[in-house]
This record gives structure tokens, sequence and C-alpha cells, in this order.
């Protein structure tokens, strides 16, 4: 495998998949066995990771092929446990190509972390006193970690917010800190709680809440992509997958869906290198929400020539130090898979991700729907569950999409059928 793109890789056995991409990643016959293997986190890990452990849980890794981001061949991995969406990212990343690929930018990894204050005597005194004091808060903070601050990161600057709320005002002080390499949860929340006591005695107030903002819109990642309307369907196709996002951009209820879509591709790579769901999920649709409307995570227009235009923006907190990342052998295989060496390529790629599924959804949804592409994998699933294996599945599955009865209790009737 020389570029990412591969035509009827889907087709080789698992076998055939896993050379070509070892060949591709450079892999070794230790990380390949890791990603084959069931239980490569073993239990003593898995005890340490987190707490009343009794076992563990796998789910299957694919990859998401065909990539180009800013001029260079990626293949990534994508840990999900529904079908269709490896299909769809590679079929998306499929038709970026004639239009160069994805380009993709960041804007470096400062986190919020909050510090709540409440009975202030005089709020607006107390703003301008915390904004006189940012050195001494950011020598505080930065003293409780000198690692981060040798590696260029550390509080960057302070703001301040007086906020109305239901126990009358309080202040909210924002440390802004440059995380590096890391998520920065933990850093974060280190600092606040290591600031707080200094704030008390500047203000007056009483410290209460000190913890990061997952609405990290300090931590932006963008990716945009043109796809040739030839590559695509031609024009009317165009036409047809800006009306699917019009109807997005104008109803929170389509929104919701369109942005799972898109998590649905994003979230893969992010188990896959063993970071935060949850923090990019909060992230991302608290931003979307951010003008009052929840929106779209993506938007998408038609160029001059006539082409498709996506372009994608959202909070991507993810880290290769910390948390899982460091931890798993299989997300450590990932990130090697990636040939990352910063969060910020990371959080690029995953952007990348998320655009292409939207696009490939969006696509299938304006043209034909969707069951079809996701049904015919869905049903592989369904006939696998219900105990076909080898030829018989195969058989089962296309009965099963061409009848158009893609349904559990049918796929074992048929079970029953072809093994009487
Ligand atoms: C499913 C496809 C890709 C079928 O695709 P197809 O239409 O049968 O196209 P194709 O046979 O011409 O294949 C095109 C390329 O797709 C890939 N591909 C094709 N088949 C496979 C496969 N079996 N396994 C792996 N990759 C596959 C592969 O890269 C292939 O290129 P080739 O290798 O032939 O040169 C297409 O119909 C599609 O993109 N559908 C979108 C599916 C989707 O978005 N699924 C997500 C789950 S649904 C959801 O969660 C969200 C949603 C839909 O509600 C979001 C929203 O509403 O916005
Ligand atoms: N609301 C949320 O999202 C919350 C999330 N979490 C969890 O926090 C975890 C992530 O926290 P995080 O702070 O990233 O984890 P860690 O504290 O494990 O890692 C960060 C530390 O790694 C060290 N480090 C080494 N190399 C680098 C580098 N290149 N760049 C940056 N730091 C480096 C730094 O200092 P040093 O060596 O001194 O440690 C830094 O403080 C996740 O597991 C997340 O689930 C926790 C609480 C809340």
């Amino acid at each position: 495998m020389k570029s990412s793109s591969y035509s009827g890789f889907f087709k080789l056995s698992v076998e055939e998949r896993m050379k070509e991409v070892a060949e591709f990643c450079a892999l070794t016959p230790e990380e390949q066995a890791i990603l084959k293997e069931a239980d490569s986190l073993d239990m003593d890990k898995a005890d340490h990771m987190i707490e009343n452990v009794i076992g563990r849980f796998t789910l299957p890794m694919g990859v998401g092929i065909n990539f180009v981001i800013n001029g260079k061949d990626y293949v990534i991995p994508m840990v999900t446990e529904e079908p269709s969406v490896v299909a769809a990212c590679s079929n998306a990343a499929k038709m970026a190509r004639p239009g160069g690929g994805f380009t993709t930018d960041y804007t470096g990894s400062v986190m919020i972390s909050q510090i709540q204050l409440l009975d202030v005597p005089a709020p607006f005194y107390a703003k301008g006193k915390i904004l006189e004091n940012k050195e001494k808060i950011a020598e505080i903070c930065n003293a409780k970690d000198p690692m981060l601050v040798k590696l260029g990161g550390g509080v960057k600057d302070v703001e301040v917010r007086v906020l109305d709320s239901l126990v009358g005002p309080m202040v909210v002080v924002h440390l802004l800190v440059d995380t590096g390499d890391a998520m920065g949860a933990n850093a974060v929340n280190t600092m606040a709680e290591a600031v707080a006591p200094f704030l008390e005695e500047l203000t007056g107030g009483r410290a209460e809440l000190r913890i990061l903002s997952n609405l990290a819109d300090h931590r932006i990642a963008r990716a945009r992509a043109v796809f040739k309307k030839d590559a695509i369907g031609g024009e009317k196709v165009v036409d047809k997958m800006i009306a699917a996002y019009a109807f997005a951009a104008a109803d929170p209820y389509r929104a919701a869906t369109n942005n799972k879509g898109i998590m649905s591709g994003i979230i893969p790579v992010v188990i896959a290198t063993g970071n935060d769901t949850r923090a990019i999920e909060s992230g991302a649709h608290a931003y979307a929400a951010r003008s009052g409307q929840y929106s779209p995570f993506a938007t998408w227009e038609k160029n001059a020539d006539g082409d498709l235009v996506g372009s994608i923006e959202m909070p991507m907190a993810v880290g290769l130090v910390g948390g899982a990342t460091k931890i798993h052998p299989t997300a450590k295989v990932a990130v090697k898979m990636l040939g990352v060496k910063t969060a910020g390529e990371l959080a690029q790629i995953i952007a990348a991700v998320g655009l292409a599924q939207n696009m490939a959804a969006m696509r299938a949804l304006a043209t034909e729907g969707i069951q079809r592409g996701h049904m015919s994998l869905h049903a592989r699933n369904l006939a696998a569950t219900a105990g076909a294996t080898g030829e018989l599945l195969e058989k089962i599955v296309k009965q099963m999409v061409s009848e158009k009865n893609v349904r559990l209790e049918y796929a074992q009737e048929l079970v029953k059928q072809y093994q009487k």
C-alpha cells in the first residue's frame, strides 16, 4: 500500500487488510499482534484505569482509507460498534481526492479553567483587581506544572466575567492555559485549585467550583474540502446536498441528526486514540449552540465552478499524553498509525474525518436515501447475530437487502430455513 487510496480494500480478508496497513504504517509484528488480540489490554492495566474492574470490553477497529490531509496520505484507525461509518468516511475521502483532499488548521491547545467566586462584595471592582494581578495568578498556576511550562505551555491569559445568577452575582475567573499535547483536564484543574485561595484573598469572596470548561472555544480544529461535482454525481447532486444542509441550518431537529452523523465519524478516532469522548461531545454540542440556535458543525456551499465545498469548525480537546492514550496498548498503536507528534495534528485529522462522514451521509440522504448503503452493512451485522457465517451469511445479506426486509427475526428465520 503506497498511498492510502485503495480500491476494493474492503473486499480483502482481515489478514490481507492488516498486511497492507502494516506496510503503510510500518507496524511491527508486535504492534500488529496488539491490534489483533481482543485482550491486548491486560487485566492489571485495566484494573488501574477505572474502579471496580471485573473485565474488559472489546470493539472492532476498522480503518478509514483514501484520506489526504494537508497533502499527506493517512490511514485512520476507527473504533466503533456502528456499521457503515468506516465505509462512509472512506467513501467521502475517496470523493475528496480529486479536489486535493482535506485542508486543516488548529488554533492551539488552549483550555479554559473556571473558578467560581461567590459573595464577592463589589464584583466589578474585584474584576479589575484580578486583571491587575494576571502575572501573579499565572505564576501561582505555572508553579504547579513546571513540566508543562518547560514544554512551552502554562497560563497564557486570565479573563473575568461577572454573571447574574439564581444566587446573585458571581465572579467567574477563566484561566486560559496552553496544555500542549495533553487534553489538559487534570493539569488545569490542579491550577484552578492552587490559585483559588489567592483569588479569595484578592476579592474578599469565596471560591467554590474550580474545574475546566469543556466548551473549549480556544481550542478549535478546522477542516475544509472541495468535492468536485464530477466526482460526486454532478451539479444536481451538489444542489441537493446544499438543500440538505440548508435543512440542518434551519432546523435544530435536523441539525441534531446531522451532527450525530459527524460524531459517528469523530468519536471512533477519539476512542481509538484513547481520548475522552464525553469531553469532545459536550464541547462540540455547546459550541454548536453558541448563537442561541443549535446549528450544524459543518457548512456546505457551492463554489464558482459548481463544486461542493465543505468546512467544519469545532472544539477538539484531544491529547497524546495523559488519559488512556499512553496506557492503552491499542491506543498507542493507533497513534503510531496516524504518525502524529502533536495534539494539534490529531485534532485536525479528527475534524477532517467528521467532515468526511457528514459529506457521505448527506450525499446518501439527498440521493438514494440512507438505507441502501447503511442497511446492507447493517444486514451483515444481523446475519452474524443470527448465527450465519461464510457463504450463508453473504446469501442471507443479499436476500434481506433485495427484499428490503432487514430485521433480526427475518435473519434468524432465513438461517433456520437454509440450515434445514
Ligand atoms: C455505505 C456506502 C459507503 C456504500 O457505498 P456505495 O454507494 O455502495 O459505493 P461504492 O460501491 O461505489 O463504494 C465507494 C467507496 O465506498 C467505500 N465502501 C463501499 N462499501 C464499503 C464497505 N462495505 N466497506 C468499506 N468501504 C466501503 C470504498 O472506499 C468504496 O471505494 P472502492 O473501494 O470501491 O474504490 C455509501 O452508501 C455511504 O457513504 N453511505 C453513507 C452511510 C452513512 O453515513 N452511515 C452512517 C451511519 S447513519 C448515521 O449515523 C447518521 C445519519 C445518516 O443519520 C446522519 C445524518 O442524518 O446526517
Ligand atoms: N471535564 C472533563 O473533561 C474532565 C476530564 N478529566 C480527565 O482528564 C484526563 C486528561 O487530563 P490531562 O491533564 O491531559 O492528563 P495528565 O495530567 O495525565 O497529563 C498532563 C500532564 O502531562 C505532562 N506532559 C508531558 N508531556 C507533555 C506535553 N508534551 N504536553 C503537555 N503536557 C505534557 C504535563 O506535566 P507533568 O509531567 O508534570 O504531569 C501535564 O500536566 C482525561 O482522562 C479526562 O478524561 C478529568 C476531569 C474532568
